[in-house]
């Protein structure tokens, strides 16, 4: 994937949202302060609050006890990418100490003094290293959020300057953490691939050797919560994504269902997976990669693991022949590569669905 012409942005001042708050400033910034229709506060929770994002118990399908077992949960799943996109999984298999530890470096790495931090910087138009992605001009709205990015596999997209030699134990836990996540998000496919009726093998033998990408957002207690974003609302241009939730996290993530945002509870030794754009794509839409943002709180810090888990930049996407049919159900996206794709996301600001027009069929 080529970079971007990064001579040619003009980002202006982009503030490190944990020192602007060491300042205690009285008034949030404006750049910070959103249109009054795209607000963190302007919440309903009303309709879906006793409705949470489905969870799935993934020792049921492991290891189940009986043959209905396992398909109820694989309906569970199915049920879950196509209403919402997103769901939580439980019994996941993924170590404590691995968990543990990698939450562990991304808050030692996030407290580092900033001129540490600023050794990996986030060059404008690129997505590695510390800073904000995605921004493009000097009056674009700033997210109350420091984030640090690296490709991971395959090893050719790592940029090994930006791989921070403190904490010592950084590298190590990320590499640790993410042949983890990998094997996670193998197993996830196969459920996904059972769910839709394909065989188990499809997405793995799809997708070559997997893209895959780390992102540590730290979302620092800000006092007009109501004003601010912690991250613009955006649908991931990943297959999966896995987010971990430091332990103890308060709400944070939002999801849009049904024009309502939906806050994602928390729960204890879970990570929330949701459906990314190329699984949309190749299910032609059954299954849906769901806008979502996060919202930031008041007293309270937040910081979240990403993985996004994308097939090969080689591969060609298009719906799979086995969800499409042109009578009754006729295909949605066009076919095009995924490194063009890639290119196509990090090439323009996080705006809802937007960037999936790259491969919508118009009618
Ligand atoms: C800040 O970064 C992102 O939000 C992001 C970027 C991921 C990537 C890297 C950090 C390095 C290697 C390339 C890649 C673009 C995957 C989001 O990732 C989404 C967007 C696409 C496309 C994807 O596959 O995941
Ligand atoms: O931090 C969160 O809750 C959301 C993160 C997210 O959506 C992302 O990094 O793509
Ligand atoms: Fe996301």
């Amino acid at each position: 994937m080529a970079p971007l012409p990064i001579s040619s942005i003009r980002v202006g001042k982009i503030e490190d949202v944990q020192e602007l708050i060491k300042s205690k400033p009285n008034k949030v910034p404006e750049r910070f302060i959103r249109d009054a229709n795209e607000r963190g506060g302007l919440v309903s929770l009303k309709t879906h609050l006793h409705q949470p994002i489905p969870v799935i118990d993934l020792s049921k399908l492991s290891k189940p006890h009986t043959n209905d077992d396992f398909v109820f949960e694989i309906l569970k799943l199915s049920q879950a990418c196509e209403d919402w996109g997103f769901f939580q999984v439980i019994n996941h298999g993924l170590e404590v100490d691995v968990v543990d530890d990698i939450e562990k470096v991304a808050k030692e790495f996030f407290e580092m003094p900033l001129e540490e931090k600023q050794k990996y910087p986030m060059e404008p138009g690129t997505v590695q290293g510390y800073g904000q992605a995605f921004i493009f001009s000097e009056d674009q709205k700033l997210d109350w959020c420091n984030m640090f990015a690296l490709g991971v596999y395959p090893p050719s997209i790592r940029n090994p300057k930006l791989w921070p030699s403190k904490p010592a134990r950084f590298s190590e836990s990320l590499k640790g953490y993410s042949k983890e996540i990998s094997k996670l998000c193998k197993r996830l496919l196969t459920y996904i691939a059972i769910s839709l009726g394909l065989k188990k093998e499809t997405f793995e033998e799809m997708f070559g050797e997997a893209v895959q990408a780390v992102r540590m957002n730290y979302y620092p207690p800000c006092s007009s919560p109501d004003l601010v974003l912690g991250l613009s609302p955006h649908s991931d241009g990943s297959a999966l994504t896995v987010l971990q939730q430091s332990k103890d996290s308060c709400v944070g993530l939002q999801i849009l269902k049904d024009n309502t945002w939906v806050s994602v509870l928390p729960l204890p030794n879970a990570l929330v997976i949701n459906i990314g754009d190329t699984v949309e794509v190749l299910t032609n839409g059954k299954y849906k990669s769901v806008e979502h943002r996060a919202v930031t709180n008041r007293e309270r810090e937040r910081l979240t693991i990403v993985t996004f888990y994308a097939p090969n930049y080689e591969v060609e996407i298009e719906p799979m022949g086995e969800l499409v049919d042109d009578e009754t159900n006729p295909c949605k996206y066009r076919s095009y590569n995924h490194g063009d794709y890639s290119y196509h996301y990090i090439s323009n600001k996080l705006q809802g669905k937007k960037s999936l027009d790259f491969a919508k069929i118009l009618n």
